[in-house]
């Protein structure tokens, strides 16, 4: 896994209230003492942000505004996990779970009442 998400994953754990975050100093720990409706909240705006950065690069053809924002929903979709007790390792886990695995297939081949 990058190190980069690694260590950022374990910043956000030391950011729990129960390790000692504080909501004053810490804009994570202020979100997980928010609790999970929050951190909800906020993937949805980032992912909405993200689509509206997209929309607009297609026109301008300048993604930069794509990558902060996608950053921006990257960063929050860890907080959740955290929140959940996974890792962006479990993620990867599951993503190299199915590699090779074309979607196509897999939807063909789900029980027809899935
Ligand atoms: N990667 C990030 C990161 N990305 C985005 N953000 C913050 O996410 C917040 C939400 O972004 P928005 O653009 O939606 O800002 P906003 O509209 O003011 O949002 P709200 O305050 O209303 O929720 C902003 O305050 C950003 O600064 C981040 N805050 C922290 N990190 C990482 O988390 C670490 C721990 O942060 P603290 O817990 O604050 O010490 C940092 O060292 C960074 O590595």
């Amino acid at each position: 896994m990058s190190e980069t998400l690694r260590r950022l994953a374990d910043v956000i754990e030391s950011r729990k209230l129960a390790n000692g975050g504080d909501p004053a100093t810490s804009y994570v720990a202020k979100l997980f003492s928010k609790g999970d409706d929050a951190i909800l909240k906020k993937i949805g705006e980032e992912a909405a942000e993200t689509i509206m950065a997209a929309k607009d690069a297609r026109v301008s053809g300048d993604s930069s505004k794509v990558l902060y924002e996608c950053a921006d929903l990257w960063f929050h979709s860890m907080v959740m996990l955290a929140h959940f007790g996974l890792k962006p390792q479990d993620v990867l886990n599951e993503l190299a779970r199915r590699e090779g695995l074309s979607g196509l297939e897999e939807k063909a081949a789900r029980p027809a009442d899935a």
